[in-house]
């Protein structure tokens, strides 16, 4: 439904897209995420038709949008754009902002009902968005999008402005909405449990380049290297070594050697570690460094006796770990055998 290749722009002299590739299937929901300033809000405008590429190809449902000789108008794109805060009417109602994009009739008047209620908003229609909560606002933003039903959604950072269980509730009902409309959407955000939460696949953006894509699982899991795996979750990364025809860091095999080059990174995340108290086999003796109490779980901190330089962040169930504190003596053992990535 949606292919950028090689997608290249520069705004003065600063390059902010440098072949960027994504490619979104029909009713997917893809993710791009980065940090503030890696070219998002750019590649978003690009396919919804408010900036040109300077180099590469737009193509939306088979047809070419933007090239070196075509750039279609954004108004016959067929691409619902929902910008960072929203940009409603603020002197129109609820509804009135709904309706804006559709040809007035019976058939407006359904479709904004429609929308309010699968929004959320149906007894709101009629206030003004000053008199709307954020999240309120937002809603109403995506309704106004979907309304005159795109086959493309575009989302710049729709839940930045709401708070942590607000942005939690809303997501979920966003990314439900937009499945059941079978609407294909790309979501711009910079939060990776976002990302996490609601995409069927993530591009990652970094100054410009596109560094990963795949599915969250995938990245998360195996991702190409120590850049994206640290985009993804917190990364433990060991430096990795060939022993005897295998390759391992001091929290153990990581690869076959035979196949991988001499030198490597050892990714274990966080919940692929454990603490013991007591030596274990295979078990690497270390110093806790901080214990940051989560809830259900904790993050812990430690310093390996074998690599001083190295901190190591282990997530643990509360109850294993209540009574630490920095300074214990701990020892930590990998309970998955990680993976290994090339090393930069
Ligand atoms: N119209 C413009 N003219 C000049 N520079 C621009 C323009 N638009 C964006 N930029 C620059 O391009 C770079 C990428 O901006 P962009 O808004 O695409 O990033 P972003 O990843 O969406 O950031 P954020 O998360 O902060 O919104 C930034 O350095 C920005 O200053």
């Amino acid at each position: 439904m949606i292919e950028v290749s090689r997608g290249g722009k520069t705004f003065g002299s600063t390059p902010v897209l440098i072949d960027v590739d994504l490619h979104v299937e029909p009713g997917a929901i893809a993710v791009v995420l980065g940090r503030s300033g890696s070219g998002k809000t750019t590649l978003l405008r690009a396919i919804a038709g408010f900036e040109r590429l300077d180099t590469g190809r737009i193509v939306l449902a088979g047809t070419v949008v933007d090239d070196d000789e075509r750039h279609l108008d954004a108004r016959h794109r067929r691409v619902g754009y929902v910008p960072q805060d929203g940009a409603l009417f603020p002197h129109l109602p609820v509804e009135a902002n709904i309706a804006f994009g559709l040809r007035p009739g019976r058939q407006r008047r359904a479709r904004v009902a429609q929308l309010l209620e699968l929004t959320g908003l149906d007894d709101l229609g009629r206030r003004y968005p000053h008199e709307l909560s954020g999240g309120q606002r937002q809603r109403v933003a995506l309704a106004r999008a979907l309304a005159p039903e795109p086959a493309v959604i575009l989302l710049d950072e729709p839940f930045s402005s709401l708070d942590a269980e607000l942005r939690a509730e809303l997501r979920a009902d966003v990314a439900q909405l937009l499945r059941d409309a079978g609407t294909t959407a790309v979501v711009v955000t910079h939060d990776r449990d976002e990302a996490m939460a609601i995409a069927d696949t993530v591009t990652v953006l970094a100054n410009g380049r596109m560094v990963a894509a795949g599915t969250p699982r995938e990245l998360y899991e195996n991702p190409p290297d120590p850049i994206a795996a640290r985009f993804l979750g917190v990364a433990n990364l060991l430096p990795a070594h060939r022993l005897n025809g295998s390759m391992r860091s001091v929290l153990g095999p990581c690869g076959d050697g035979a196949r991988t080059p001499i030198r490597g990174v050892h990714l274990l995340r966080p919940e692929q570690l454990s603490i013991c108290t007591d030596r274990q086999p295979d078990a690497v003796p270390g110093t806790v460094e901080s214990v940051v109490f989560g809830g259900a779980t904790s993050t812990v901190t430690v310093g390996l006796d074998t690599a001083p330089e190295q901190t190591v962040t282990v997530v643990a169930p509360e109850t294993g770990v209540a009574h630490l504190l920095p300074g214990s003596r701990i020892w930590v053992r990998a309970t998955a055998p990680g993976v290994l990535l090339p090393s930069r």
